[in-house]
């Protein structure tokens, strides 16, 4: 597991009044929590890499491939947000079936995925079921499983859990972990919670002001003490 799954070099991202700029490597087969203050530019790193924001400059990599040019669709990443990800007036099986086909054009053996996919995040017999009827953590399981159908290598996760209460948080964790062991994907998921880092992730991007400031394996993430912003979001009082 050497190869590297995301390979962002001397990416720039301009907008009005800010710039950032990414350089990093991430190993395929990792889990890779993406934290840092509110507006440090963790939602554009993640952008960056679906294809969701052009970099204005640098290369952006995934397996190997240069990206440049390739619309979202066409990478392999799957990409699920803090919420809005299923379709409102879709039932739960056909905002899963579009995992599998855009244009929804499903066989019998796609049911058989879509049913398979939505047991294995526990919510066997909801495909009826329309999302405003479901709880918030429901919704993202459904989500979970749009991704699992795709089987794409990369998982892109924006807060996935923000919504959710603490107990509902660890339960998604476990899952995703437990979805992670099964597929040996890559998982980029942005956390403002260091439970979630300190609980889930093998390494760590830490953005600060639009750039990475740390890019860490977890046990040497948590021993930091000489970042401020680092110090902040883990707890560690006013030490510098
Ligand atoms: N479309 C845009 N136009 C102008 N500025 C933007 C745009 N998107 C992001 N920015 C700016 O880029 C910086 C990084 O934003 P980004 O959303 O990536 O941060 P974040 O770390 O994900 O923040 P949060 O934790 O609050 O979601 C911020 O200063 C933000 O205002």
């Amino acid at each position: 597991m050497n190869a590297a799954a995301v390979i962002l070099k001397d990416v720039k991202v301009r907008f009005e009044t800010t710039v950032l700029t990414f350089s990093c490597t991430v190993p395929a087969g990792e889990i890779v929590a993406v934290a840092g203050a509110s507006g440090s530019g963790k939602s554009t790193l993640l952008n960056v890499v679906a294809g969701f924001e052009e970099p204005d400059e640098g290369e952006v990599r995934i397996f190997g491939d240069d990206m440049a040019g390739h619309l979202p669709a066409a990478r392999p990443v799957s990409v699920i947000f803090q919420e809005n990800n299923l379709f409102a007036h879709l039932d739960v099986a056909t905002n899963v079936g579009f995992g599998i086909s855009p244009s929804l054009r499903l066989r019998a053996a796609d049911r058989k995925r879509i049913e398979e996919a939505l047991a294995r995040v526990g919510l066997a017999g909801f495909g009826k079921r329309l999302p405003p009827t479901l709880s918030g953590g429901e919704r993202q399981r459904v989500a979970l499983a749009r991704a699992l159908v795709r089987h794409r290598p990369l998982l892109l996760l924006d807060e996935p859990f923000a919504a959710l209460d603490p107990g509902m948080r660890a339960e998604m964790r476990d899952l995703l972990a437990d979805l992670h062991r099964e597929e040996s994907n890559t998982i980029l998921m942005v956390t403002h919670h260091p439970d979630d880092v300190r609980l889930f992730s093998d390494s760590v991007l830490f953005l600060d002001k639009g750039r990475i400031a740390a890019h860490d394996p977890i046990d040497r993430f948590l021993e930091r003490r000489d970042i401020t912003a680092i110090n902040r979001f883990l707890g560690h009082g006013t030490e510098r």
